[in-house]
């Protein structure tokens, strides 16, 4: 059996996050990768240089290649930059009834810069993430959908409740932005209860692209067939492998070692 995974993403010429993260963690978990382009980004380890979207047409006729041909068993959306991507990648969702959709609302990279317009974050709530299966904020993400200022974990809970009110099926909150404590806790909530995914915080710069391997490796083990529970817990066994086992590249925050999952499996 061959599983299909589809990432309608950025392209980061760094190699780190966006559809290149997608595609190294698809194949990491023997899955077969696919990508929609939505731009182009002239990205590095010290940050983004150039970002240059496609037209909404270009991204739709990309989504309609892949699912009138290959088909997908789980699809994901990463950086999508604008209301008119949005809306279009939504339309395509709904025309080939993708029902296991990962969203993950990328709106700034770690250095700052915008990777969605503002004003496409209503687009955001309004299009996509009532396709949702799941949805995967950070924190400063969770804050920008729901307008809840996010300091303890009963906050994040509450954010977590009031996405799935936006029609989000399972919302995972990522917190590897909570600097503080020894541990990062991931929290899940599947509309009853939550779910909470703990891992050793590890003290390093290199964690560009986290957050799109996290929801890629969800993604995969989704197309697979997986649980969203199993798909999570192998995301974040993922993600902790890639991080401990920092490549140490580039001049600033550098990539995740993809390969140190599988390497960890070997050994
Ligand atoms: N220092 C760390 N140690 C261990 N796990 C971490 C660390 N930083 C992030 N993580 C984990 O990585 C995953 C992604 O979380 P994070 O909050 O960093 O996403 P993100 O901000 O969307 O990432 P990015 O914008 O770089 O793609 C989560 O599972 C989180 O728990
Ligand atoms: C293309 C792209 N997508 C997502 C992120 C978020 O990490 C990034 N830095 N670049």
């Amino acid at each position: 059996m061959v599983y299909k995974a589809l990432t309608i993403a950025g392209s980061d010429s760094g190699g780190g996050a966006g559809i290149q993260a997608d595609l190294k963690t698809f194949q990491e978990l023997h899955v077969f990768g696919m990508s929609a382009l939505t731009a182009v980004t002239a990205q590095n380890t010290l940050g983004v240089q150039g970002v240059y979207p496609l037209s909404p047409e270009a991204v739709a006729q990309q989504i309609e290649s892949v699912g009138t041909d290959l088909g997908a068993d789980a699809v994901k959306t990463g950086m999508l930059f604008s209301a008119e991507i949005i809306k279009a990648v939504a339309a395509k969702v709904k025309q080939f009834g993708w029902d296991r959709l990962v969203v993950d609302p990328v709106m700034i990279a770690k250095g700052g810069a915008p990777l969605l317009q503002e004003e496409a974050v209503s687009a955001l709530k309004t299009y996509l993430l009532p396709l949702a299966m799941v949805a995967t904020p950070n924190i400063p993400e969770a804050e920008a959908l729901t307008g809840l200022e996010i300091r303890t974990i009963d906050d994040r809970k509450e954010a977590a409740k009031r996405l799935h009110e936006q029609g989000v099926k399972y919302v995972v909150i990522k917190g590897g932005h909570d600097d503080d404590g020894e541990e990062t806790v991931d929290i899940l909530y599947d509309g009853s209860e939550f779910f909470d995914f703990t891992s050793k915080r590890i003290n390093t710069k290199h964690t560009h692209g986290t957050g799109c391997t996290f929801s890629a490796a969800i993604t995969a083990e989704l197309a697979k067939g997986k649980t969203v529970q199993e798909a999570v817990q192998t995301a974040k066994s993922f993600i902790q492998a890639a991080i401990e086992h920092e490549l140490g590249i580039g001049h600033g925050h550098g990539p995740t070692n993809h390969w140190a999952y599988r390497d960890s499996q070997t050994r």
